[in-house]
């Protein structure tokens, strides 16, 4: 079953009222667009991405997209309309195409799969929201009349179909002119099925929209831990590593002071109590423990809360051993632990210059932070 992705990007951003099309703007540290087909990127139903791109933005968008293998943009019209039926002319014949506008950044996982799965069982699938104000049809600044609410939507995008249904149509309209890609399915093929949208969708079209924003602010958490040489032992765990070392670290579990630090963060992050609370010292049960099973439980514990993990930067405090050369391999095995990119595990390693308790070879501290996201 293929899926295909459209979407229209070439507007003006007139109303945005920028300098460039507001699209191009950032937002929250990247571009509008950037943040929208990131979205479609990481729905792993959809294949192509085809942006209907303005002639003045191609090359910029183009290149902002050039590691995404599945993304490409085409040249977009002088109206939604035409961009779409651009775009749409562009797809690799796909059973199955989503359309949703670049300038709708905060569309979720989940409204993305409601969106393929109605298409799937319905052969359209349209993302609405019951409207929460009265509307009225008005003529001449008078009200002539107010519709029954309880029947009225508000259409968002994405928006599904058939490839093939909704390709002829948008052949058949001429030079007629639709606001969304529903109207012109409902005037030549048939009444398309409605899905739930989510307020949080919102499109950004005023200069306001650009101010206040849907989306929860990230969460962040720090965590602080120590541990004394002093086992007789010829290594230490770091982040998963097993390091030589000319003594252990003294603890319950394998003592891999690194780990443990990110844990408290987490759970801080997620205003969840603290390790000792989950994994005391006391238990036999974690005697000798592989602290990265338990970062994979401090994950899970964390999903119960609707929370993962974005990002962990951690700096370890340690005289001795020298850390540099298992820098690469503790990223990798705390990021596979927390199922994020190594490139979002940042480490650094320092000694103490000789000062305090660090500086004379007694102990390890490491402080972790990082930042959570809401799931969907
Ligand atoms: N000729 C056009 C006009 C609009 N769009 C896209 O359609 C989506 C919804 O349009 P809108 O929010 O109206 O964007 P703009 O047309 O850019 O805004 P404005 O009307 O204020 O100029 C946007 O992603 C926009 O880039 C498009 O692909 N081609
Ligand atoms: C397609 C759309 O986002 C559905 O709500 C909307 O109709 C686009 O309208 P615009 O005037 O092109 O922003």
């Amino acid at each position: 079953m293929k899926i295909s992705a459209v979407v229209p990007a070439a507007g003006a951003g007139a109303r945005a009222g920028f300098s460039k099309n507001k699209l191009l703007t950032f937002f929250r540290g990247e571009p509008v667009l950037y943040r929208t087909v990131s979205a479609l990127s990481a729905c792993e139903s959809i294949g192509e991405i085809v942006i209907a791109a303005a002639k003045r933005d191609i090359a910029e968008i183009s290149a902002m997209f050039e590691k995404f293998a599945n993304v490409r943009a085409v040249c977009g019209g002088d109206t939604r309309t035409q961009s779409v039926l651009f775009a749409l002319r562009a797809c690799d014949s796909p059973d199955y195409v989503l359309i949703h506008d670049g300038a709708r950044p905060f569309v979720t996982q989940k409204i993305l799969n409601d969106c393929i799965e109605t298409v799937r069982a319905h052969g359209s699938a349209v993302c609405a929201l019951p409207v929460t104000d009265t509307i009225a049809l008005c003529a001449e600044e008078k009200i002539g009349s107010i519709p029954d609410r309880s029947a009225l939507y508000a259409l968002q995008t994405p928006q599904a179909f058939s490839y093939a249904e909704i390709l002829a149509a948008y052949e058949k309209i001429g030079g007629e002119t639709f606001t969304d890609d529903s109207g012109v399915y409902a005037k030549f093929v048939a009444p398309p099925q409605i899905f739930a949208g989510d307020v949080k969708n919102k499109k950004l079209t005023f200069r306001e929209d650009f101010l206040s924003d849907p989306l929860p602010a990230p969460r962040v958490g720090v965590g602080i831990d120590t541990h004394a040489f002093g086992k007789a032992q010829d290594h230490i765990v770091l982040g998963g590593a097993r390091i030589p070392s000319e003594s252990g670290l003294i603890a319950h579990s394998d003592g891999d002071v690194l780990v443990h630090a990110v844990m408290d963060a987490l759970l801080s992050a997620a205003a969840l109590p603290d390790i000792g609370h989950f994994f005391p010292d006391t238990d036999p049960a974690f005697a000798d423990a592989d602290s990265l099973r338990l970062l994979e439980r401090v994950r899970d514990l964390l999903a119960e809360k609707r929370f993962a993990p974005r990002n962990v930067s951690a700096a370890i405090q340690a005289e001795r051993p020298r850390l540099q050369k298992y820098i690469f391999s503790m990223r990798e095995n705390i990021a596979r632990a927390l199922r994020i990119s190594p490139d979002d595990v940042g480490l650094s390693a320092g000694t103490n210059e000789g000062l305090g308790y660090v500086g004379e070879g007694k102990g390890i501290t490491v402080t972790a932070y990082v930042s959570l996201a809401e799931t969907d």
